[in-house]
């Protein structure tokens, strides 16, 4: 394709208004043509607000306009994969929010789905892009840190959330923190250092909802590495903490999405800044268009999605939960 690829999203709701439309309306490569939600006075403030005038409040009208090449899907969970599978069906290239979906296998139908039609799909696990993440790759794959023992995140978000919030109804959800905060954490780890090989967790239950309120996973990774990610829902001042310790040093982070990192080497210790780009998700949309023209696959394809939800169910499985 040597034109812009030309964008429809599909559920304008809060990361689609906050990041998503202005990272495609930045992007040289993108034009942003329509928009999808179902009610018709949010619908109208998104088309204002953003100068899209082709608006449609069901998914079916938008993903049949013939004029839009890539939907980006920013629904619940549980329409990851319906709605990937239906834009893929229309020839329409998709990029779907995090977790990709509900479960492995639906994240294998929609990869299956979207071969078969020939069109590229990708998952805005973002924080790869942040630099901060590839100064961590660089510092393992250069020797610096020597033989990498462990790897440890913590997150959280500090919101009591209502107990029919989409975030936490497990049919709609599909989980609690594990599932939206945990999943950005484990894609991280798995570009540092692959899927890990076992995975086991414990979620504590939340007293006001059905989803777990925290969620603590143990993993071993390829060549020993260990890995201990903690997620949490409505817990007071969260940290936002990632650290990876091996034999020849260690690096820390106190905030993943500020980009200040302390290295301590065999060198000494320094503090080092990386932040991310303003808008989190413009490297994101960037490198997906890039793909499309370029007919490779998107830096976050589909696997790289379904490899996180692969360990998500593995630790919903051991934790009982599911
Ligand atoms: N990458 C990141 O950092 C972030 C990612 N996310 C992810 O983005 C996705 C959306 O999250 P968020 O924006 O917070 O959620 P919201 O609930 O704010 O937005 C969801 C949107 O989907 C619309 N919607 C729901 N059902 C349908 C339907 N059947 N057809 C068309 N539109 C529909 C809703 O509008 P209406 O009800 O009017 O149809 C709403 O506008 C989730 O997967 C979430 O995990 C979220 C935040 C940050
Ligand atoms: O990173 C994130 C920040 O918090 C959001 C919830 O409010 C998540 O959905 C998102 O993935």
């Amino acid at each position: 394709m040597n034109r812009p690829v030309r964008w429809g999203i599909l559920g304008c709701g809060d990361i689609a208004t906050k990041r998503v439309a202005d990272a495609i309306l930045r992007d040289t490569q993108s034009e942003l043509v329509a928009a999808c939600r179902r009610d018709s006075a949010g619908l109208a403030q998104f088309g204002n607000h953003f100068g899209v005038s082709r608006l449609y409040s069901t998914a079916d009208e938008l993903i049949a306009d013939g004029d839009i090449d890539a939907i980006y899907v920013a629904t619940p969970v549980y329409l990851h994969c319906p709605h990937t599978i239906a834009s893929a069906n229309a020839g329409k290239h998709v990029l779907v929010e995090k977790p990709m979906a509900m479960s492995a296998n639906e994240c294998q139908q929609m990869i299956d789905v979207c071969r078969s039609y020939g069109v590229t799909l990708g998952v805005a696990y973002y924080r790869r892009f942040y630099p901060v993440v590839s100064r961590i790759a660089e510092l393992l794959t250069t020797g610096a840190l020597g033989r990498p023992l462990s790897i440890l995140a913590t997150t959280g978000l500090e919101t009591r959330f209502d107990r029919d919030n989409w975030r936490v109804v497990l049919s709609q959800g599909g989980g609690g923190p594990l599932m939206d905060i945990g999943s950005h954490r484990l894609d991280v780890f798995n570009m540092l250092l692959g899927a890990p090989l076992e995975v086991q967790a414990a979620v504590t239950a939340s007293e006001d909802y059905e989803a777990e309120q925290a969620a603590t996973l143990l993993m071993r990774f390829a060549g020993g590495t260990t890995g201990v990610l903690q997620c949490y829902f409505g817990a007071a001042n969260v940290s936002d903490r990632l650290e990876l310790i091996g034999t020849e040093g260690r690096v820390l982070t106190e905030s993943l999405n500020d980009g200040n990192l302390q290295v301590i080497t065999a060198a000494g210790s320094q503090i080092e800044q990386h932040p991310p780009h303003y808008n989190l998700h413009a490297p994101l949309i960037a490198d997906f268009t890039t793909a499309i023209q370029e007919g490779r696959e998107p830096k976050i394809s589909g696997v790289e999605g379904m490899t996180t939800t692969q360990i998500i169910d593995t630790a919903y499985e051991s934790s009982g939960l599911r």
